[in-house]
């Protein structure tokens, strides 16, 4: 069971002519700091996967940033199973499998290597990463590309080790930050497989969607956040009752 409550987090600006214009009158500019993170809020119990929701600019990277530790919150507090992960950053790291949109892989190692790395990090055994990587590779369909060096991998390849390299310490929580943007139609169905195969283990899952048919297929229960702020928390059959028709209003609603 994952807990977020009260999340925030500004950043100072430190040149504001190099904001858009649409920052320039986001009321979360507030004097020299920009509020992206005002007050989030949102749990997901074991076996529940949960989908983040947001116009451009709403404040979900920032907020998964911070659950996976990458990024201090000014305020509020995240719980995994009741322990309060901001006074323990190491239960944090070794509880929590994030995949970032940002982070890239090293590309003179091959994609076995790079997840190996990480779970050398872990501290795990030789022993148990290969038997990992190869529970990995048989649910993200990785043995073709498993051996290669990383550096020409498709934008597919590059996100389905970034993955399994997330998840190679077998976390208690799994956060995926747009899991599914840029891949091609198998390499999306993979993933969605993958997060169904997570929820099988009970695994609780937090992502980041622009996608509302992944919602649909995928979710339990829905975060939709605007302007820094929860503005809805609820079980998807709720969410779709929202406006009778489409998620795609059901969103709209939600954040007008
Ligand atoms: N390090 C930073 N310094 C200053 N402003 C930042 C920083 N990181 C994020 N922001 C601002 O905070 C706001 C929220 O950004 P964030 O990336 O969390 O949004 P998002 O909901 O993930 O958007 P998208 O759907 O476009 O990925 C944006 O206006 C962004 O420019």
């Amino acid at each position: 069971m994952i807990e977020i409550s009260q999340l925030a987090k500004k950043f100072k600006v430190e040149n504001p002519k190099k904001l858009s214009e649409q920052e320039k009158k986001d009321p979360r500019l507030k004097g020299r700091f920009f509020h992206s993170v005002q007050n989030v809020n949102f749990s997901c119990d074991k076996g529940q996967v949960l989908g983040l929701l947001g116009p451009n600019g709403a404040g979900k990277t920032t907020t998964l940033r911070m659950l996976s530790t990458a990024l201090q919150p000014d305020g509020g507090s995240i719980k995994i199973n009741g322990v309060d992960v901001l006074q323990d950053p190491i239960l944090a790291r070794k509880s929590i499998g994030f995949l970032s949109g940002s982070t890239g892989l090293y590309g003179r190692l091959t994609g076995r290597e790079n997840i190996a790395y990480f779970g050398k990090l872990h501290g795990m055994t030789d022993q148990q990463i290969t038997q990992k990587i190869d529970e990995l590779s048989a649910v993200l369909e990785l043995d073709t590309f498993l051996e290669r060096r990383s550096e020409n991998f498709s934008t597919g390849m590059k996100q389905r080790i970034s993955i399994a390299r997330a998840v190679v310490h077998d976390p208690a929580v799994v956060i995926l930050d747009e899991p599914t943007t840029g891949l091609d139609i198998m390499a999306t169905q993979t993933v969605i497989e993958f997060i169904k195969t997570l929820k099988a283990q009970n695994t609780p899952v937090i992502f980041s969607t622009h996608h509302l048919d992944e919602v649909k297929e995928l979710c339990d229960t829905v975060t939709v956040i605007s302007e820094g702020t929860t503005k809805y928390n609820g079980d998807l059959a709720s969410f779709e009752s929202l406006a009778p028709g489409s998620l795609h209003q059901s969103f709209i609603t939600s954040i007008s």
